[in-house]
């Protein structure tokens, strides 16, 4: 399949370029993040499926779509950096489940290491959503997925704010069949595995730890 969809709404463009600002503050990019993670679970749910349900307005009967109840969703959170597109994509939907994969890069190889993972017990009777703004080697994302199919979920999607080129060929190699959805490719990667222009260590400016 290997799919990459660019969401370069205007909004999200406008707050993004507030985010790769070196200037903004940790208060600022963690709102500007919840509020892009809103933007993008609009863009990337749109082709959930709608059922027609009989309803009664205050002057009529109708039959009116709503979300079809048997499509059922898990959120997959690559922590920390994930957190902060999830917490606005549960504002717009409040009761999806949610799934928590911690990652970090190892800072010599590149390479992830899982410290923590925890997913909903009827996973395989779900589609997956799987959130982290970056997207840089996809040694993360790679192993995530590599993870997560090991629990045979229905379907998965991947969904960050940056990719790098070179992430996105890798994670193609390795899951040609999950879509990419990105707000943003950038350049390149540095010498450290940064994106380039980027906006830094998404973790460490979302909770101020450097
Ligand atoms: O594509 P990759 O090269 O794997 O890089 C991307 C990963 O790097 C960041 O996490 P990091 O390891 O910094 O952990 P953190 O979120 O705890 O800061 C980011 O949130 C991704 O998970
Ligand atoms: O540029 C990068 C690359 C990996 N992880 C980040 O947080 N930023
Ligand atoms: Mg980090």
């Amino acid at each position: 399949m290997k799919e990459v969809t660019l969401i370069d709404h205007p909004l999200i463009q406008h707050k993004l370029t507030l985010m790769r600002q070196v200037d903004t503050s940790t208060a600022k990019f963690r709102n500007l993040l919840r509020e892009i993670g809103i933007l993008l679970a609009y863009e990337v749910t749109r082709d959930l499926p709608i059922k027609y349900v009989e309803i009664k307005t205050p002057l009529s009967p109708m039959s009116a779509p709503m979300l079809a109840p048997e499509k059922k969703m898990v959120i997959v959170s690559i922590m920390r950096a994930g957190q902060g597109i999830l917490d606005g994509i549960l504002e717009l939907m409040p009761s999806a489940r949610v799934g928590h994969i911690g990652l970090y890069r190892d800072p010599t190889t590149l390479m992830a290491v899982e410290y923590y993972f925890k997913m909903p017990h009827d996973i395989e009777q779900r589609d997956v959503l799987i959130v982290d703004p970056m997207l840089a080697t996809g040694n993360s994302a790679v192993a995530a997925v590599d993870r997560l199919k090991e629990l045979n979920p229905l379907s998965m999607k991947f969904l960050c704010l940056l990719a790098a080129p070179e992430g996105i060929a890798h994670f193609h190699e390795q899951h040609p069949d999950v879509p990419i959805y990105t707000a943003a490719i950038d350049e390149y990667l540095d010498e450290q595995g940064y994106i380039i222009p980027g906006l830094g260590d998404a973790g460490d400016r979302l909770y101020g730890t450097k």
